[in-house]
């Protein structure tokens, strides 16, 4: 089933629990949340407190894109924090398959996170352990870029190995997502759909409704 996962990042943060019920009556049921460190992404964005917050006022699937290095210090508290799914990136593990170990045994979905120029082969012994793949379609940072094209191929190899596998990995795909520019990661074979500025930046129950509307074409 496709999903729209709309990104925070995007959102009016004085007006987080507001937002997160626009989106919830439209019809969405998961969240990406992006947690910027400053050091693996030149932007801070925000942490543990503002997840806990937002934890108490919504039931929305919260997907949380770890954007920062060693991330296995804080698997745990983010997963207590109110994660359900926790994304890390290949480039800032050292011991992926332990990280990936360590997010399910805190009790959360696992998802590896690639940057644009990071190949599909660093998770050839890791793909049978992931719920999710996230692949980065701008270079991570900031919301509002636009899309890298070559990402369109990467997809449709990702989708490629998970078939050869037979295996039941989802792929997800965030940045530079728009109405018009989805129907090209669909077809490539994305299940998952992150979009911030496309949904925060206008009337967000219009564009979740749109988004949807696509969707219907591909299920
Ligand atoms: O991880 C991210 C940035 O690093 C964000 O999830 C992503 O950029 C969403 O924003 P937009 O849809 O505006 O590109
Ligand atoms: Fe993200």
């Amino acid at each position: 089933m496709i999903k729209l996962l709309p990104s925070i990042l995007s959102a009016d943060f004085a007006n987080l629990e507001k937002n997160l019920k626009v989106i919830e009556n439209a019809g969405v049921d998961m969240v990406h949340i992006d947690v910027m460190d400053g050091v693996f992404v030149p932007s801070i964005s925000l942490g543990m407190p503002v997840i806990q917050s937002i934890r108490k006022v919504s039931s929305l699937c919260f997907d949380v894109h770890l954007m920062v290095v060693d991330p296995e210090r804080y698997i745990e508290d983010i997963v207590a924090a109110g994660a359900n799914i926790v994304g890390v990136h290949v480039e800032a593990c050292k011991h992926l398959h332990r990280t990936i170990m360590q997010i399910k045994e805190a009790g959360a979905r696992a998802c590896v996170v690639l940057n644009p120029a990071t190949p599909l082969e660093k998770l050839e012994y890791v793909l049978e352990e992931v719920d999710t793949v996230l692949i980065m379609t701008v270079n991570p940072g900031f919301g509002g870029q636009s899309y890298i094209p070559s990402m369109t191929r990467k997809i449709r190899k990702l989708r490629e190995m998970i078939l050869e596998n037979d295996l039941n990995v989802k792929i997800q795909v965030d940045g530079g997502i728009k109405l018009t520019n989805v129907r090209e990661v669909l077809e490539a074979g994305a299940d998952y759909i992150v979009a911030g500025s496309s949904v925060f930046g206008e009337n967000a129950e219009e564009q979740v409704k749109e988004f949807h509307k696509i969707f219907k074409e591909y299920q």
